[in-house]
């Protein structure tokens, strides 16, 4: 069962993953956005190049500094970070109109941003962490995707232990072993969070026509 089958009206939340880089969020992310039904990505921006098959609006939007300067400066971004060398952010746009409406939202942003949003919006937020099974699995998936260059995968190596070190943070944390697995573990928790009750603002006139019928 996916969240799209719940029928009681609810308020979205805001669902981020962090982990080092290559652990495998975006690919977890893609997964769950590809039969999620309520459930949107939040496109950042960022100043770093266009990775070979990357589309500007879907997985960025990629900006100049200066473009992206205008927009932080003019208070665009929910949160925004420096990341490995470039700027990274949330546009502000319209994600709260979202949760309004039900939808949840999917960040994959780095611990930054994930302390940037439980500042502003704490009760919508869910945090959940991804950690890669070893070092060395974690460096051979880095090399495996073959999308960086030698001195970006050492530099993203290098700043693993950094980005770990925020783990006890997150609300829940997989330990991505097995793409399925992992799959099946985030949607578990997506719809457990889903069924919150403070979250299905639609409970209360429910038990009211409840009442009232009796
Ligand atoms: N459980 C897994 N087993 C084997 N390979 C995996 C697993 N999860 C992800 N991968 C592979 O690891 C590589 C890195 O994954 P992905 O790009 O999703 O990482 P990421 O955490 O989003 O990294 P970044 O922060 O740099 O964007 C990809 O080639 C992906 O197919
Ligand atoms: N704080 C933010 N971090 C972000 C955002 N968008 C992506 N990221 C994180 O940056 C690194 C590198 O991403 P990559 O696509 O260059 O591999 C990774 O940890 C992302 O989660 C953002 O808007 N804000």
């Amino acid at each position: 069962m996916t969240g799209g089958e719940l029928k009681v009206p609810r308020r979205g939340l805001m669902f981020i993953l962090s982990s080092p880089s290559g652990a495998g969020k975006t690919t977890l992310a893609s997964r769950l956005l590809a039969t999620e039904k309520d459930l949107v990505l939040s496109v950042s921006a960022t100043t770093r190049k266009a990775r070979p098959g990357e589309v500007d609006g879907k997985d960025y939007t990629f900006l100049s500094e200066e473009e992206f300067f205008r927009m932080r400066d003019s208070g665009g971004f929910l949160e925004w970070a420096y990341v490995f060398g470039h700027y990274y952010g949330t546009p502000r746009a319209s994600v709260f109109d979202k949760l309004a409406k039900g939808v949840d939202v999917l960040f994959d942003i780095d611990w930054q941003g994930a302390q940037q949003l439980d500042a502003v919006a704490g009760g919508d937020v869910v945090k959940v962490f991804i950690l890669p099974p070893s070092r060395t699995e974690l460096e051979r998936r880095l090399r495996e995707r073959k999308q960086d260059p030698e001195e970006v995968i050492r530099a993203r190596m290098a700043k693993a232990d950094a980005e770990i070190s925020h783990w006890a943070e997150y609300d829940y944390v997989i330990v991505n072993y097995d793409l399925d697995q992992s799959e099946h573990m985030l949607r578990s928790i997506l719809l457990a969070e889903r069924l919150r009750r403070r979250r299905q603002i639609g409970l209360a006139d429910i038990v009211k026509d409840m009442m009232r019928d009796a």
